[in-house]
């Protein structure tokens, strides 16, 4: 089994103003509104593709419950622990340029008790799952090293589960001494770690010698670009075709949750990567925060360029 821990959880409204006009009203059309917050849609992933996955984390108020109510109906187990203020309200405003903008909220302040109840969690549900997915913000009461604390947990208690990761910021970069098997930072995130902006080179640089230090397996998204996936084996570079995107939300969401489910099912590093990506084609063709579909993604599989980047190799 997956489970994720999503400790910051947000109900996503997408709405469509053609031309958003900054410091003016827009009159916007509603498009959608999901159950999101990045573990929540890797868990959404996970089950489009045909596995098993249990949603863990923190919700409260009506929109805590729209997410308790919308995982129920996609038929995903949850075991979510219920917190006094209201879950965060993002809002993904499209134009017809398109722009996705992304206006996310802090999210509720955690109290410590609930932390602790959330930890026991995931350490309780170690003996059911393969994998556990750390993925998110850290909201307000969560210290910086929250993830970096909660790998070495899992870790002590069970080496062999499989940790992925995505997170940005100050927690992504004290997680990554934990050493998650799985991290996937954007090409700015990875930046923002690292104190500047990077090129792919570059990031591939940082892949190689995060992968010498023990994290399994590093992937950078490049948006349209694709993905580099840098492992003991080497480097390779998958290139999507270009598509009519309908919303790139929890594009790389979708991602994770198709390495899990190939990680899990034995795939070669070459055909988890494209199997992750063509995911990635089949989610941006669907609105809001909506996951591809396993018919979906078998499409696309022909559509992705892989190369191995040799100058570049491990
Ligand atoms: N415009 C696009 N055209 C084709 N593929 C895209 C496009 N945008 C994203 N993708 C695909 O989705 C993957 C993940 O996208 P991206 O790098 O934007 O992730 P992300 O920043 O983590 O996204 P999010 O935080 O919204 O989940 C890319 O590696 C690529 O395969
Ligand atoms: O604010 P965070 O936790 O970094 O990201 C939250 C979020 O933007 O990520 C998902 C897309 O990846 C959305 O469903 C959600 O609104």
């Amino acid at each position: 089994m997956i489970t994720t821990l999503t400790i910051n959880p947000a109900v996503d409204y997408t709405v469509k103003a053609p031309e958003l006009k900054i410091g003016k009203v827009n009159r916007v059309e509603f498009v959608s509104k999901a159950a999101a917050g990045k573990g929540i849609n890797v868990s959404k992933g996970v089950k489009n593709l045909g596995e098993e996955t249990k949603a863990l984390g923190c919700i409260g108020g009506e929109s805590g419950q729209f997410i308790g109510g919308s995982l129920k109906e996609l038929g995903i187990t949850t075991d979510f622990t219920w917190i006094q203020d209201d879950t965060r309200i993002n809002i993904k405003v499209i134009d017809d340029l398109g722009h996705e903008t992304k206006i996310n909220q802090l999210g509720p302040k955690i109290p410590k008790e609930v932390l602790e109840v959330i930890e026991e969690k995931v350490i309780s549900t170690i003996d059911e799952s393969e994998f556990i997915v750390l993925a998110g913000s850290l909201p307000s009461g969560c210290s910086e090293d929250f993830y970096q604390k909660l790998i070495n947990k899992i870790k002590e208690e069970n080496n062999n589960i499989k940790v992925f990761l995505d997170t940005s910021q100050a927690p992504l970069k004290l997680a990554l001494e934990a050493k998650p098997n799985l991290v996937k930072p954007n090409l700015r995130e990875l930046g923002e770690v690292y104190g500047k902006e990077l090129s792919v080179e570059e990031a591939v640089e940082i892949s190689k010698n995060l992968v010498e230090d023990g994290i399994e397996m590093v992937l950078v998204s490049l948006g349209a670009e694709g993905a580099v996936l840098t492992t003991k084996e080497g480097t390779l570079k998958a290139t999507p075709p270009e598509v009519d995107v309908v919303s790139t939300v929890g594009a790389g969401d979708s991602v994770v949750a198709a390495m899990a489910v190939a990680y899990l099912n034995d795939y070669k590093i070459k055909d988890m990567f494209r199997f992750a990506i063509a995911m990635s084609i089949a989610t941006i063709l669907r609105p809001g925060a909506e996951m591809g579909t396993l018919e979906e993604v078998n499409q696309y599989l022909d559509e992705i360029k892989i190369d191995k980047l040799e100058l570049l190799e491990c």
